[in-house]
């Protein structure tokens, strides 16, 4: 059974979450159960399937290869994928609670330090530290969310902890909206798949020295589900 239709003008909409906490929030809000493993959903034809990576840009990376790999292989590509989860949100920026939509998914760790300052990947000559989102995708996401923030997503192997990387980064992204673990791996398996790409995030916790406290994960989780709700409404 084909249980949702085209999503935001998609034949076929992989979204990849970090863990199944995530996964099961877009769930909810597309009305989807969360009980069907991946192959199955597959197997069901499903226009809409939304899948765990695990944490980090190396999981994140192999796990959406694997899942776009074996959709080609069944004859059933996906021609989008969303990398959906929580954030931490660049303070004066975007509120805890609210939404981004990345413009682009950059690798801010990616790279070499030198007494210079950082050099990207771009700057190496090996490739380019960033991912830009596919511009239909984009605009689509925003016309369904207009609630959005929209602008890029860094991608970490560490979760910002103190002032002092805090103030890194704002020096290195002055614009950057939002922080995470695993867009710019997601990105990349989508790019070799050939398929569009767009990161959406929903702030848990504001970048900055680590307080355990203020993390407000449930907010951000529910912020997914409204946000998957509306996307459900814009299938053909
Ligand atoms: O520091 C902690 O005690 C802690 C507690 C719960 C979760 C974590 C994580 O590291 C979750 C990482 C997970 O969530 C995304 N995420 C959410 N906020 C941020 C952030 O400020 N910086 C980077 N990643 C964040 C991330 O994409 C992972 O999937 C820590």
């Amino acid at each position: 059974m084909k249980k949702l239709g085209r999503l935001l003008g998609r034949d076929r909409v992989l979204i990849v979450t970090a863990v199944e906490v995530e996964r099961q929030a877009i769930l909810r809000g597309l009305s989807l159960p969360d009980h069907v493993p991946f192959e199955d959903s597959l197997a069901a034809g499903d226009r809409v399937v939304v899948a765990a990576a695990g944490v980090g840009v190396a999981a994140a990376a192999a796990a959406s290869a694997r899942f776009l790999t074996i959709a080609e292989m069944a004859g059933e590509p996906f021609d989008a994928v969303i990398n959906a989860g929580i954030a931490g949100g660049f303070a004066d920026r975007v509120d805890v609670g609210g939404m981004v939509i990345g413009s682009r998914s950059v690798a801010a760790d990616l790279g070499a330090d030198s007494p210079d300052g950082f050099l990207t990947l771009d700057e190496l000559g090996f490739g380019s530290s960033t991912v830009t989102a596919d511009e239909d995708l984009l605009n689509a996401l925003r016309a369904t969310l207009p609630a959005a923030r929209t602008g890029d997503v860094l991608t970490l192997s560490t979760v910002t902890g103190t002032t002092a990387a805090m103030e890194v980064l704002n020096r290195r992204h002055p614009d950057a909206l939002a922080e995470a673990m695993e867009g710019y791996g997601v990105a990349t398996a989508a790019a070799q798949a050939r398929a569009s790409f767009v990161e959406l995030r929903t702030i848990s916790n504001p970048v900055g020295p680590r307080d355990r406290a203020a993390w407000r994960i449930p907010a951000a989780l529910a912020a997914l589900t409204a946000a998957a709700e509306k996307l459900a409404t814009v299938t053909g």
